[in-house]
């Protein structure tokens, strides 16, 4: 049988060799024994602020206004909110993971090499520096730059087509919440966007999480804050393993079929001035079954200031998007994790 899955258990194995005398920080046993020390933290399920989109849409103002500010609220409290009634279609959401499914049972080798998707491929974490910087999953982290080209992506022709359709219903939502948030600290989209984040320079991330023999103790994806705007995820619907920071403590999110999911990125709270949340969050592995999700990241050119809306009084200093973006593949190929905004405070 040919085999789809990348070679996790070799990688993570190879990893685990180089740090033989590694122990935990919190519980003290080995490495080996104890890979994400964090998970000794007490875990709590939460039920993230729910918002329904159909507020926006009343003809009664004061729940325009309510609609509006909850998602203020939620952006600033926990850098994270369910949206339900969104707006994008069931059936739309259906198709993208068909083609997901389609694209990730192919063979490894087919999706490791071959340039597939504009080289978008990548498992596992090659510059781990210690074991507990390993993501059990593999992804696609596909640029939009190239969605209308039927020639960068042969074979795959009906995923770019979804992926298409799906790309621009998510831009639209992504965009509308973003006008939200921006208008809520005086200012107007368009004077902060401008051009820059187009359909063509956002980025789409398909995400397989498979059966994990060492779970729960190793990440499907480690700890990490996006890097872009704000992110729209559609979890697994029946699998979950989302958790995210809240108080200091790692909270698990509920898998909702009606809901998706909203987190802020790090250049929202730069320019917000920390006033929204980016928030760690982290995929766990489970023992026996594989799990899917696929988030869009509104992202801005690379050659887009990254200023702050209050230019006076900002933490952090004005950096491209490019520069960000070169500063954390630096920093993971140096140390295997992202810094991220840290490097950036003035
Ligand atoms: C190994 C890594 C790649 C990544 C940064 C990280 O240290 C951990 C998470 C990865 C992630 C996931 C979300 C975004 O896709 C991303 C751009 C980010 O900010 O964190 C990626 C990073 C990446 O692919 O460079
Ligand atoms: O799979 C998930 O639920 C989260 C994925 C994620 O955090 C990411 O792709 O940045
Ligand atoms: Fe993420």
């Amino acid at each position: 049988m040919v085999e789809s899955n990348p070679p996790l258990l070799h990688d993570f194995g190879q990893l685990l060799l180089r740090h033989p005398g590694e122990t935990c920080a919190s519980c003290h046993r080995n490495a080996r024994d104890c890979v994400a020390n964090e998970e000794m933290v007490i875990l709590e399920e939460c039920e993230l602020p729910l918002i329904d989109l159909g507020g926006l849409r009343s003809k009664d103002e004061g729940e325009r206004r309510a609609c509006a500010a909850a998602i203020c609220k939620a952006s600033s409290e926990w850098g994270f909110f369910q949206l339900v009634n969104h707006g994008i279609s069931l059936q739309l959401l259906a198709e993208m993971r068909r083609e997901q499914v389609k694209l990730f049972n192919k063979p490894f080798e087919r999706k490791a090499t071959c340039g597939l998707l504009n080289n978008s491929y990548r498992w596992g974490n090659p510059t781990a520096t210690s074991p507990k910087q390993f993501s059990w999953s593999e992804a696609f982290h596909i640029p939009l730059t190239k969605i209308s080209e039927e020639a960068c992506y042969g074979e795959f022709d009906s995923l770019r087509k979804v992926m298409q359709e799906y790309a621009a219903a998510m831009q639209e939502l992504a965009n509308e919440l973003a006008g939200i948030l921006v208008k809520n600290l005086g200012h107007q989209k368009e004077g902060v966007f401008g051009e820059s984040c187009n359909g063509s320079t956002c980025f789409l991330r398909l995400n397989r999480y498979p059966p994990c023999p060492w779970s729960p103790e190793i990440s499907g994806l480690v700890p990490h804050t996006d890097s872009d705007f704000l992110t729209i995820l559609h979890q697994d619907d029946r699998v979950g393993g989302l958790q995210l920071m809240k108080d200091s403590k790692w909270v698990a999110v509920k898998p909702n079929r009606d809901a998706l999911i909203v987190n802020i990125g790090d250049l929202f709270q730069a320019w917000s001035n920390d006033v929204y949340k980016s928030v760690e969050h982290k995929v766990i592995t489970n023992a026996k079954v594989e799990r899917y999700s696929i988030a869009y990241f509104l992202c801005p050119s690379y050659d887009s200031w990254i200023g702050s809306c209050k230019e006076l009084s900002s933490i952090y200093r004005k950096f491209t998007f490019g520069e960000y973006r070169k500063q954390i593949q630096q920093d993971v190929k140096m140390n295997g994790h992202k810094v991220g905004l840290p490097r950036f405070l003035r």
